[in-house]
């Protein structure tokens, strides 16, 4: 019997990068902001590139973006000028702008540009874990910390707690999160509302799948709040 072959898989970085970044409240979208002597955006391009599992790398950046020229180094990286109104939409845009790249059974790493604390050992981690897997899966942090339901009363100046969350099973998702190009296209052609699905994992679970868990780390926090940049810069001060 001829003996079959199976092309090896190939793995691709999709990197969401049109954002504004209001939360940081910069004068500039956050990805570009400068962290340890370079921008945020080619700390978490350097990190794709630095691993040798990577096949290539995709940044989606708004139309109108007039700063990706000078952070991405040439040729290694395609600039997909697709981002949408939500990371849901920039991320839809992204796939389909790939229909004729990517193969149906291509592994997406779809990763923040704002989690630029990143690193090979973390991408090498997630593949390995969930690379033969038939869903995928996502890095995520289990939750060390009691978690509150709040409501605002009126009147009040903070919020009161009216129960807490039991945190057993419950984990914060980070990115990269990784799924075949086919099931991730479905799973988001599938998914209307951004302020539901914030993440591509979501998307995955409204089809019924259950993406893999796979425990990431403190460092590949993401850059939101402007306290968040020096936490960010003491872990990429040693990488
Ligand atoms: N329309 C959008 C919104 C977000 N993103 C990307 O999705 C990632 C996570 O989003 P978030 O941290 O919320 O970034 P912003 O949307 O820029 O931040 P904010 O919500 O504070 O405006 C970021 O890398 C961001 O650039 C995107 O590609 N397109
Ligand atoms: C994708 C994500 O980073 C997983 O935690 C998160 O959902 C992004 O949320 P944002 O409001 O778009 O930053």
């Amino acid at each position: 019997m001829k003996p079959t072959t199976q092309a090896a898989p190939r793995y691709f970085a999709l990197i969401p990068a049109a954002g504004v970044g209001a939360r940081m409240a910069a004068d500039g979208p956050k990805q570009y902001i400068d962290i340890g002597g370079k921008p945020m955006l080619r700390h978490t391009i350097d990190a794709f590139l630095s691993s040798a599992l990577i096949s290539h790398t995709y940044v989606v950046v708004s139309a109108h973006d007039g700063q990706i020229d000078a952070v991405v180094p040439p040729g290694a990286v395609t600039v997909l000028r697709c981002g949408g109104a939500s990371r849901l939409a920039s991320v839809q845009n992204a796939l389909r702008a790939l229909a004729g790249e990517l193969g149906e059974f291509d592994w997406v790493l779809v990763h923040d540009a704002a989690r630029p604390g990143l690193n090979a050992a973390l991408i090498a981690k997630l593949i390995d874990a969930v690379g033969n897997d038939a869903v995928g899966g996502l890095l995520a942090l289990p939750v060390v910390d009691t978690v509150k339901r709040a409501s605002m009363a009126a009147g009040a100046n903070v919020p009161a707690a009216t129960s807490s969350v039991a945190r057993d099973g419950l984990w914060l998702a980070q990115t990269p999160q990784m799924f075949r190009y086919r099931l991730l296209c479905d799973a988001l052609a599938a998914a209307t509302d951004a302020s539901v699905i914030t993440d591509d994992a979501s998307a995955i679970e409204a089809m019924g799948f259950a993406p893999r868990l796979v425990e990431g780390h403190p460092r590949n926090l993401k850059v939101t709040l402007p306290a968040d940049i020096r936490i960010a810069e003491m872990y990429l001060a040693a990488p």
